[in-house]
């Protein structure tokens, strides 16, 4: 009986192998220059490498590695778990198409595959299938158009003067260390305005960030929701291998953030039924996404969402929720999104500026002197530049773009094809259903298109500089109708946060401020994988 157990493994295992032996063939059959090295059953998507998976290195190195040996092609074949075929595109007229003129074959994102929870039935990874990051076709059309006003630059004006009272907790955080000369962790202390921001300006909640040295339940839920731990990668696995999948789902496994995702849509949901009851306005996030979706209708049967609460996790959630009208869930899924995307991305962004601020006094002089300028003809009831005035600061704008281009907070722009696509000028065609990736962050750091490109210069943003590069060698929120929705909201916040910290006070290095930060391995994203001290002194 063993033997023949054994010889049916063997078998499986046979057929199994020989099945990605023929997929891995898949792009030279169609004429498209591939990756050839690919390991079974992993492929060679750096996504899935070994060393993602097993959190030793940053995915951004590892795409890296793969852009370095085909950037001088305009395109490059590759393949995912099981041989499933993806392609890179590195030339930037190919991107232009694909992300903006050829659009509407690229709407989607993602493809079968979705990294935010599978088609898990569980009620947590449901609502992650919900927000505009993962949502498909007509859906997604539908949900950034009526969100995409929330974020219009009149609105933000409306979302400055929460960001200002804000940055005053930095202001006296930044204080305090000057005074007793203790070293900053930059992450540490952007990372508790930025959390602040974010819960004020989106659900008028104190995530309560400053004034304890403990980290609050909200920072530690909000900071590890991205941060990928051995039990999320193998879940990751899982969600993606056929037999597994069934299994996981079978136990009503989650497959993302499970513990996370509840403690926010609580949040979330209190929000909600706090505003209809109180009839409070504040016309923050939450407010907005209302007026957006017209939310009343729903609104009345906020008796049946508390019962929804308390039934979350058990199977007929899932039924009562298919006949329900979406709406909620749409808001609490994008509020959700807002909360963690808007998080971690900005923080590191100003983190990393910081760092290069510290390391670069002649920078920091520059920026500085721009800062003073500004507050020097303010009128005489103004404390602070205001919303047209803080977007003018040509100086500020270069050091923050520049942040990003050499600390991309995410590597790669994805998309998936609707239909097939014969690529403009080639024979090639890439059939409907591919993952198309674009690496932001290898483009970003590309010799072709910017000079020293591993140096930090923001004259790489100079109104001359940037008339003389494509557009598409800069990446960090995309570009085309699918762009990052906050990108404005990010900029603001950050550039509020930094006139407020600069304008009293100067970074500089210390003995503890690492010369080559890392990306850090357990994360999808950029975050430095090392402390970033500096020392800050009152001006
Ligand atoms: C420095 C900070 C940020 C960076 C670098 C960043 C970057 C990105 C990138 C690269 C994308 C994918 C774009 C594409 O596929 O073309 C994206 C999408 C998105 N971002 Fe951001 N982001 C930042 C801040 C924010 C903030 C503050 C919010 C919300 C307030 C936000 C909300 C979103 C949403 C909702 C999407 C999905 C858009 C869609 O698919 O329609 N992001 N972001």
């Amino acid at each position: 009986m063993i033997v023949e157990i054994l010889a049916l493994l063997l078998t499986l295992f046979g057929i199994a192998y020989g099945i990605f032996k023929y997929r891995i063939t898949f792009w030279a059959r169609r004429g498209v220059q591939s990756e050839t090295q690919a390991t079974f059953p992993f492929g060679n998507d750096p996504a899935f490498h070994p060393d993602v998976i097993l959190t030793k290195r940053n995915a951004a190195y590892v795409m890296d590695d793969l852009y370095q040996k085909h950037k001088d092609k305009p395109f490059v074949g590759i393949y995912g778990p099981l041989g499933q075929p993806t392609i890179f595109i590195n030339d930037l007229e190919l991107i232009k198409n694909i992300l903006i003129k050829d659009f509407e074959v690229f709407v989607d994102r993602i493809g079968q595959f979705n990294f935010f929870g599978g088609d898990s039935e569980v009620f947590t990874d449901r609502l992650w299938r919900q927000q505009l990051l993962t949502l498909k076709g007509e859906l997604w059309k539908d949900v950034r158009s009526v969100f995409s006003p929330v974020f219009t630059s009149g609105k933000m004006k409306l979302m400055m003067h929460f960001m200002k009272a804000i940055s005053l907790n930095l202001q006296e955080e930044m204080r305090q260390c000057a005074e007793h000369f203790n070293p900053i962790d930059l992450k540490g202390v952007f990372g508790k305005y930025s959390m602040d921001t974010i819960a004020t300006c989106g659900f008028g909640v104190d995530a309560g960030s400053f004034g304890s040295n403990k980290e609050t339940i909200f920072v530690k839920h909000a900071r590890t929701i991205f941060d990928r731990s051995h039990w999320d990668n193998l879940m990751l696995v899982c969600s993606i291998i056929p037999g597994l999948n069934a299994f996981c789902k079978m136990l009503k496994l989650p497959f993302f953030k499970p513990v996370e995702t509840k403690f926010f849509y609580d949040i979330i949901i209190q929000t909600i039924q706090n505003r209809v009851k109180t009839k409070e306005r504040k016309n923050d996030l939450v407010d907005l996404m209302i007026d957006a979706i017209h939310f009343e209708k729903t609104l009345k049967e906020i008796g049946e969402i508390e019962a929804y609460d308390n039934v979350i996790q058990s199977s007929s959630f899932a039924h009562k929720i298919k006949k329900t009208d979406f709406d909620e869930t749409l808001v609490v899924s994008n509020a959700l999104l807002i909360l963690v995307a808007g998080y971690d991305t900005t923080a590191m962004t100003m983190t990393y500026c910081a760092y290069e601020l510290a390391k670069s006094q002649v920078t920091q002089d520059k920026l500085i002197q721009e800062i003073d300028e500004v507050m020097s003809k303010l009128a005489e009831d103004q404390d602070f530049p205001d919303y047209n005035t803080i977007q003018t600061m040509p100086y500020l704008d270069s050091v923050l773009h520049e942040t990003l281009r050499l600390h991309c907070p995410i590597p790669l722009i994805l998309r998936n094809t609707a239909q097939d696509y014969k690529i403009p000028g080639h024979y090639a065609v890439i059939p409907k259903g591919t993952d198309v990736s674009m690496l932001a962050y290898s483009i970003m750091r590309d010799e072709k298109y910017y000079d020293n490109p591993n140096v930090f210069n923001p004259d790489n943003f100079s109104k001359t500089s940037k008339e003389k590069r494509n557009p598409f060698a800069y990446l960090p929120f995309g570009h085309g109708p699918r762009a990052c929705i906050g990108m404005r909201f990010a900029l603001l916040e950050a550039k509020v946060g930094l006139v407020s910290v600069l304008n009293k006070y100067r970074i500089k290095a210390c003995k503890d401020t690492p010369q080559h930060p890392m990306r850090s391995n357990s994360s999808f994203l950029g975050n430095p994988r090392d402390k970033l001290w500096v020392a800050v002194e009152a001006r």
